[in-house]
């Protein structure tokens, strides 16, 4: 039988609002949806999965930036980079990056199985140690991994970005706990929000869609 996660994420918005939001959204394409089935027949919650609502801003941000160099922090079992390798040209390219081994098989297996992965190079390991050699410049940033982490990557990846380039950051709200954290990740989250927010390097939208996800674009 199926575990599940004592906390899982729950949606800040209206649960009827965001359900109409995902009806009237672009449908997710027929190999994301395998690959949704193949996660939840794998793994015991798939909550961590980033969901068609931030997938679809994540393809729109990638067509409409024109950003052909992506980088991703927490590949999980690949649906968001998968998602973006159908926005990406075909010169375009995917690093992301995944510590934990079980979901690093999957997520390979998931590439091939998709056919995306002459786009998609999966990095092993910890981010934290592997981001700072990573060389280039990225059109588009997605960072989803180690909240405590984040403000430490913020920084790498503002080092990383193209000028104009963007750094999309999921769950910054943490189920809408930042407002008075009672947990680690709550308040460092509260903290990176914080630290954005007063950067003058960065513009930036903090959207309430899912889980808090922001859009910062490096001036
Ligand atoms: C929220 S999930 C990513 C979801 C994925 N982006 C998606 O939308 O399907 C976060 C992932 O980051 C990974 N992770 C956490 N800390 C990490 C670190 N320091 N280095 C690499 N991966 C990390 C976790 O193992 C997990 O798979």
């Amino acid at each position: 039988m199926k575990k599940h996660r004592h906390n899982p994420i729950v949606q800040i918005t209206d649960q009827r609002i965001e359900e109409y939001s995902l009806r009237m959204t672009t449908v997710e394409s027929e190999r994301i949806k395998e690959l949704v089935a193949s996660s939840r027949s794998e793994l015991d919650y798939i909550d961590m999965l980033s969901g068609n609502l931030v997938g679809q801003i994540l393809k729109m941000l990638i067509r409409v930036s024109g950003a052909k160099r992506i980088l991703e922090v927490g590949t999980f079992t690949g649906y968001s980079a998968v998602m973006m390798a159908e926005a990406l040209p075909e010169d375009g390219e995917i690093i992301t990056i995944e510590m934990n081994i079980l979901y690093q098989e999957l997520a390979e297996r998931h590439f091939k199985m998709f056919d995306v992965e002459n786009k998609i190079t999966l990095m092993k390991g910890n981010a934290q140690e592997l981001i700072k050699d990573i060389e280039g410049f990225f059109g588009l940033i997605f960072l989803d991994a180690d909240k405590v982490s984040y403000s430490f990557y913020y920084e790498q990846a503002l080092k990383k970005l193209e000028s104009g380039g963007l750094l999309v950051v999921d769950n910054v709200l943490w189920n809408g706990t930042v407002l008075e954290p009672s947990d680690h990740k709550a308040e460092a989250l509260g903290q990176f929000n914080g630290l954005v927010q007063q950067d003058k390097r960065v513009e930036q939208v903090l959207l309430p869609v899912r889980d808090g996800l922001t859009v910062i674009r490096k001036i």
